[in-house]
């Protein structure tokens, strides 16, 4: 899916907090349409790092430099979504609502608002949810929404921190193969964060592994599995087996 452009370009990437060394002078690059999963030890800045990636109050870099489309990341101009472990959706919007939600805020018109939230609830398999409130959907069908309000306002790129890191094997099964469905109809470039490698494994084209802290990039792996993933076969197994000695401390 991925092209040659590159879409995010991070350089030295360092982020303190007083004296505490989190992210230690990292550099990479995702391209244009690329599914990039981080993994790493427990604590050792996952979320630091996908947060600093936006830049955002106590998330200002130390030092460094991130560029979108080669230029200093802008969250005003550039169409950055996210998706958090924690369910987002508005409990006082229904579900059609709620994937209205971003393309509103943009003002777009009514009839590309209804056709685009139409097309995400049928994707990821909510059409005769649309009238229902949050609190009347299950944990998955929660983040259902929240993937389809990420992808109805067309990101360039997506930032996932560990979504589905609460949902037993069999849901999260199913919310993973939404999510591809959606990044190979829509092209979006997509970071995502998990401490579960073999979700890694079955997602990304590409794996940073990342060390303990002070937090470096221990190697990129390129992920070329073919697809539809099968979590069964010796080869997914061999890669899975290869990342986890790769983050293994004990
Ligand atoms: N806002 C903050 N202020 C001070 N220290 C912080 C802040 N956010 C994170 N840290 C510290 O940065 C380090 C990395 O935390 P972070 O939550 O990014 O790790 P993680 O890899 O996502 O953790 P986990 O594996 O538990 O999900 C921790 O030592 C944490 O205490």
């Amino acid at each position: 899916m991925s092209s040659n452009e590159v879409k995010v370009k991070v350089s030295h990437m360092t982020k303190k907090f007083g004296d505490l060394l989190v992210l230690n002078d990292i550099s990479f690059e995702v391209k244009k349409g690329e599914f990039l999963c981080v993994v790493g030890p427990t604590g050792c800045g996952k979320t630091t790092f996908l947060n600093c990636l936006t830049k955002l109050g106590v998330y200002q870099l130390t030092s460094g430099e991130i560029l979108i489309n080669n230029e200093p990341v802008d969250l005003q101009k550039h169409n950055v979504a996210y998706i958090f472990q924690e369910y987002s959706a508005f409990p006082w919007q229904t579900v059609e609502e709620n994937v209205a939600y971003g393309l509103k805020i943009k003002k777009r018109p009514a009839a590309e608002i209804k056709a685009r939230v139409d097309e995400m609830l049928e994707m990821v398999g909510l059409t005769e949810y649309r009238n229902y409130y949050p609190n009347q959907l299950s944990a998955s069908m929660l983040q259902r929404v929240s993937i389809a309000r990420a992808f109805a306002v067309q990101p360039e790129l997506l930032l996932m921190d560990e979504p589905y890191g609460q949902l037993d094997n069999s849901l999260r099964y199913k919310l993973e193969d939404d999510l591809l469905r959606l990044w190979q109809h829509t092209g979006t470039t997509v970071i995502f964060i998990t401490h579960n490698i073999e979700e890694a494994v079955y997602l990304s084209e590409r794996i940073l592994v990342l060390t303990n802290k002070p937090t470096g990039i221990k190697q990129e792996i390129v992920n070329n599995l073919p697809r539809p993933r099968d979590v069964t076969d010796v080869a997914f197994n061999q890669l899975r087996d290869k990342v986890t000695d790769l983050i293994k401390w004990w």
